[in-house]
């Protein structure tokens, strides 16, 4: 769960690029990049770091252009090296630069391919590089001579959605030609449009979020559909084509749940919404389960399971009270890469009031159970901090299956929930009680606030993934390469396992 950015603007970009980054910066902390066009030549900064970080004055005056392209990245595929920092660029055809949000569960067979059939050199692990190679691929296959049309960029597109699987919100620009933006067939990552009238005519901003138009003074135009591209040509006129053979919406419930910003709307449905529909089924499912345990205060883990607390206390006519505090200057624990890091985070980043917890039962809410780093640290802190009992509720399933569509929960033996019943999580974690969200109340939860959404990627969670090519034996594969890192390119894997892999991609 990257964020992405692009824009088509009458003045400079640099600084617009920039603070619409610093708005998706919840999206991705671990590289920051930024390309922007000036007439046919492309300048670009990434690195490493907090997009404060990356960027400093001298970088930000080389990036001149009234278009580009930015990202903030969050590694799923490959490894968090510089190296793998986005956007990518490539010369042919044209030039190209590519922001990806997402990750591509075919990416190793499709890196093959476009080593022996295309004659492409793809240099890193990345997927997103991959991606950009197939784009370039298919853009020269559709184009003949140097002219660059619309119908030829949607139907590079629409060959590029036959070939590539996974979960893909992507930026692009071709140099000198234009912007494009497209959204996978299944709808799985989001992407909206945004329109500035300008007195020299409309701008447009498109990103993995609202938030970052409308932060940005840009009006909310409309979700890209899955399968959907846009291009603005170099007129800054748009284009907009269905490039995908059978498109459906499916989108990713852990934006809703976690990912995404309370005040971004995702798909026509308000994330802070959803986030306070989520405490009222969480509520009524703890009044079901725990009919007789007299709860004292009702407390979130900061930040992002507020929404859901505070509704629940509502519906349970409980107090409402922050008992831990977050240290605002500490990022994201769980896209921070490594669990050494994420454990010493916590406590880093939130710290108990004692006179709020002391003897008094507490019910603590989170968003949701990943590894379980959050709620062993927090239940032990609200123990020391003198709560009489803790019980711990999550207003999402047990994460039970990796997440193969851009969110790195990629071993299933990094899961607390995996194999382990409620209770045995319950122990783990050293609760009283745990009380999981069910899974169709989660869905219900989102599909309250736009009942247009009717299906939804909840793989994490059910199993299913929408993509249809991800087999047990991709999973296992996926986590011998996690095991294994040394064995994880193509080049390095064994022959047996490569063979497993394409077998499982093909079929
Ligand atoms: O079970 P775990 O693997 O620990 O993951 C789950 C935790 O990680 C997130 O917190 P994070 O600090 O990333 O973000 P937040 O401040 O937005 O809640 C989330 O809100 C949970 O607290
Ligand atoms: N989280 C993401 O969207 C990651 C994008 C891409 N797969 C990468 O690893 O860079």
């Amino acid at each position: 769960m990257c964020g992405i950015v692009g824009v088509v603007s009458h003045q400079p970009v640099n600084q617009l690029l920039y603070d619409a980054l610093l708005l998706l910066q919840h999206r991705g902390q671990d590289a920051a990049g930024i390309a922007t066009n000036h007439s046919s030549m492309f300048s670009m900064h990434k690195a490493n770091g907090l997009v404060r970080d990356v960027f400093r004055t001298r970088n930000m005056r080389t990036l001149q252009g009234d278009s580009g392209i930015g990202h903030c990245r969050y590694p799923t595929a490959g490894s968090s090296s510089e190296e793998e920092a986005q956007p990518f660029y490539v010369n042919a055809p044209f030039g190209i630069t590519l922001a990806h949000n997402g990750n591509l569960t075919n990416w190793e067979q499709l890196k093959q391919e476009m080593f022996k059939n295309d004659r492409r050199h793809i240099n890193t692990d990345s997927d997103s590089e991959v991606l950009l190679n197939v784009l370039a691929h298919e853009i020269q296959h559709a184009t003949t001579g140097l002219m660059l049309d619309p119908e030829a960029i949607f139907k590079a597109v629409t060959v590029l959605n036959r070939r590539v699987k996974g979960g893909y919100a992507a930026v692009a620009q071709i140099a000198g030609v234009g912007l494009l933006a497209f959204r996978d067939p299944h709808g799985i990552r989001p992407l909206c449009l945004g329109i500035n009238e300008t007195e020299q005519g409309p701008e447009y901003l498109i990103a993995s979020e609202s938030v970052a138009l409308e932060g940005m003074g840009f009006r909310f135009v409309r979700d890209i559909a899955p399968g959907e591209a846009i291009f603005i040509d170099a007129d800054k006129k748009l284009h907009s084509a269905q490039c995908a053979d059978n498109a459906s919406l499916n989108p990713c419930v852990f934006e809703f749940v976690y990912l995404a910003r309370p005040d971004s709307v995702i798909d026509g449905a308000s994330v802070y919404a959803t986030r306070l529909k989520m405490g009222e089924y969480l509520a009524e499912k703890i009044r079901r389960e725990l009919p007789d345990v007299q709860i004292d205060v009702v407390m979130p883990i900061p930040d992002s399971s507020r929404p859901a607390a505070i509704q629940l206390a509502l519906a349970l006519n409980i107090e409402y009270r922050e008992g831990f505090i977050k240290n605002r200057y500490i990022g994201r624990t769980f896209i921070m890469p490594g669990q050494a890091a994420r454990k010493k985070s916590v406590r880093q980043k939130l710290n108990a009031i004692p006179s709020e917890f002391k003897d008094k039962v507490v019910l603590l809410v989170d968003d949701s159970i990943v590894r379980g780093t959050t709620s062993r640290e927090i239940v032990q802190m609200a123990r020391e901090a003198g709560a009489t009992k803790v019980i711990f509720a999550s207003a999402a399933p047990p994460v039970i299956y990796p997440n193969v569509y851009g969110i790195d929960m990629p071993t299933r033996d990094e899961l607390i929930a995996y194999g382990r019943s409620t209770e045995e999580v319950c122990r783990e974690i050293t609760a009283d009680y745990l009380v999981y969200q069910d899974i169709d109340d989660l869905k219900q939860a989102i599909a309250d606030i736009n009942p247009a959404l009717t299906s939804f990627e909840a793989s994490c969670f059910d199993g299913v993934y929408v993509t249809g090519d991800v087999s047990k034996d991709y999973l296992d594969r996926l986590e011998y390469a996690r095991h294994n890192p040394k064995a994880s390119t193509p080049e390095d894997t064994p022959r047996s396992q490569l063979n497993l892999n394409l077998a499982a991609t093909e079929g």
